[in-house]
């Protein structure tokens, strides 16, 4: 049985934590995929780098409100893929190939524990001192009679397809439907949802999610408070029987895209054999320090966070690392708060205590709403859809979150964020700074100042 000081199991946010400050160490990684793993390979970047594209195709078609009349001729699917992907794939190898030159093991099998802190991989049993498991998440396939008899694509898959189909179901009303439905839909797809919630990104502050199911209803068809209740295949594509309010009907299209979630791989580890406590829905139990049930094993990621965003994924490696370094100055994260953004269109960004949440749990809060179209940039602009909401505490005037629905939303929010973890009260960012006229950030200065 091979022995090393360190293991880390998946590379995706795991193949981060090993730097030079750990060269020293004897070290293996067990990764059966693609180096760089969700993120890299098939979600984030990739997904941004065709939101992108989206973007300029949708600004042309909305342009004419400035005066600007352009029409998309064509959008070339394939060479979009193509840009995309020549980009992204070649880093794989390079990875791999960099962990072992530099003295690291690889294994490119999956890990099992087969007793705490002994792993199995392919036909080997390895043990270390150390082990980091960063074995991410993937997307749930839910039960549903007849799914399992027709071609349907999750986010593992649809970002490869060969072309864009002429309509899609999309069945869950999240981030990547509204990431997906704004991609896809702009490409030329015609998209209907299927959310069993009353509205889409339910997560989000009440107000933000309404416009937003507002706004994708003029571009999608969208079926709220709906159960699918089986899936068929035809000639065409796939015939969706779906449970509404008003009755069942069928929705026909040419492409099924199933994004309801997803689940942490904690099964494919086998987490139990291997000792570590998992919560209920599977992510496997750590301190605030990341460490697990067993004494030397460590875990992050979306394997042991709720989150499953790669902000906090990398914050997890950064003080996983400081940890392993300085077990007499062992650290929690110091963030207070988890930002997030969506990027659909429009974009939308958070942090922090919704109205919502504020009310349900009693909490004193002030709030100020400002529409875009309130500053000189959102004239620009012609906007007549997008607000900043700011949330304060009436005692210490202090924000506790804010939600944005509107262009640059995820680098509006940015400076708010600031406030929140240095625990600024709105007055002094809001009269203590200069905000530059006339650019948007304006928009966040008359929200904090209405305070
Ligand atoms: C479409 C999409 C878009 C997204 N966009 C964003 C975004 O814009 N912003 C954001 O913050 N987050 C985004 N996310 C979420 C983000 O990708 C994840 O939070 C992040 O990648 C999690 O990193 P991780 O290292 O925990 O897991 P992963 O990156 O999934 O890495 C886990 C690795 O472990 C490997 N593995 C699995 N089982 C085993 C095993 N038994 N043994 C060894 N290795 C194993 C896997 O092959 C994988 O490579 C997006 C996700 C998706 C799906
Ligand atoms: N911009 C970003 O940061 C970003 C982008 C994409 C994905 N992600 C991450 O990936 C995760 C997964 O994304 P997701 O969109 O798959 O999940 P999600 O949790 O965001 O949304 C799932 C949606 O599916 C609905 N749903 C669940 N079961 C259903 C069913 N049987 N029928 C109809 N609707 C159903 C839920 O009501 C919910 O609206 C996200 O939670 C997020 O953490 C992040």
């Amino acid at each position: 049985m091979r022995h090393y000081d360190l293991v880390v199991l998946g590379a995706g946010s795991g193949n981060m934590l090993l730097n030079e400050e750990l060269a020293h160490l004897r070290a293996a990684v067990v990764e059966p995929g693609r180096f760089g793993g969700t993120c890299l390979n098939r979600g984030c970047i990739p997904s941004k780098m065709f939101v992108v594209a989206a973007d300029a195709a949708e600004d042309a078609r909305a342009a004419a409100r400035l005066g600007v009349h352009a029409t998309v001729e064509h959008v070339d699917w394939k060479a979009i893929r193509d840009r995309v992907f020549h980009r992204i794939d070649p880093l794989h190898e390079s990875a791999l190939n960099h962990r072992r030159d530099n003295g690291v093991d690889v294994y490119t099998e999956e890990g099992r524990f087969v007793a705490p802190k002994v792993l199995r991989v392919g036909a080997e049993r390895i043990t270390a001192d150390t082990f980091v498991v960063a074995v991410g998440s993937r997307p749930v396939v839910p039960d549903i009679p007849g799914l399992d008899t027709v071609a349907y694509h999750t986010s593992d898959t649809i970002m490869r397809i060969d072309e864009v189909p002429a309509s899609m179901v999309v069945l869950g009303g999240g981030f990547i439907a509204a990431e997906f439905g704004h991609v896809l839909g702009a490409f030329g797809c015609d998209i209907t949802i299927v959310q069993r919630g009353p509205r889409l990104l339910m997560g989000e502050d009440e107000q933000v999610s309404a416009r937003f199911t507002d706004l994708a209803s003029r571009r999608h068809r969208v079926l709220l408070d709906t159960a699918v209740t089986s899936v068929a295949g035809h000639a065409d594509g796939v015939a969706v029987t779906v449970s509404r309010p008003d009755g069942d009907q069928v929705v026909r299209a040419a492409a099924l895209f199933v994004c309801v979630g997803r689940r942490p791989n904690t099964d494919r580890l086998d987490a139990v054999a291997g000792g570590l406590d998992l919560d209920g829905h599977g992510h496997i139990v750590t301190d605030g320090a990341y460490r697990t049930s067993v004494p030397g094993v460590w875990a992050l990621g979306d394997t042991a966070n709720h989150f499953q965003l790669k902000h906090m994924a990398n914050a997890e490696v950064r003080l996983v690392r400081h940890n392993l370094l300085h077990p007499e100055d062992v650290r929690t994260l110091p963030h207070k708060v988890a930002p997030h953004a969506v990027f659909t269109s429009p974009q939308i960004a958070s942090v922090g205590l919704t109205e919502q949440e504020a009310r349900r749990r009693g909490i004193d809060h002030l709030v100020s709403v400002r529409d875009y179209g309130d500053a000189a940039y959102g004239w620009a602009l012609e906007d007549t859809t997008s607000f900043v909401k700011i949330l304060a505490d009436p005692a210490d005037r202090t924000i506790l979150g804010a939600h944005i629905i509107g262009p640059q939303a995820a680098t509006l929010v940015q400076q708010l964020i600031q406030a929140m973890e240095l625990g600024l009260t709105v007055d002094r960012i809001a009269r203590d700074v200069l905000y530059i006229h006339p650019a948007l950030t304006e928009v966040v200065e008359q929200a904090l100042l209405d305070l």
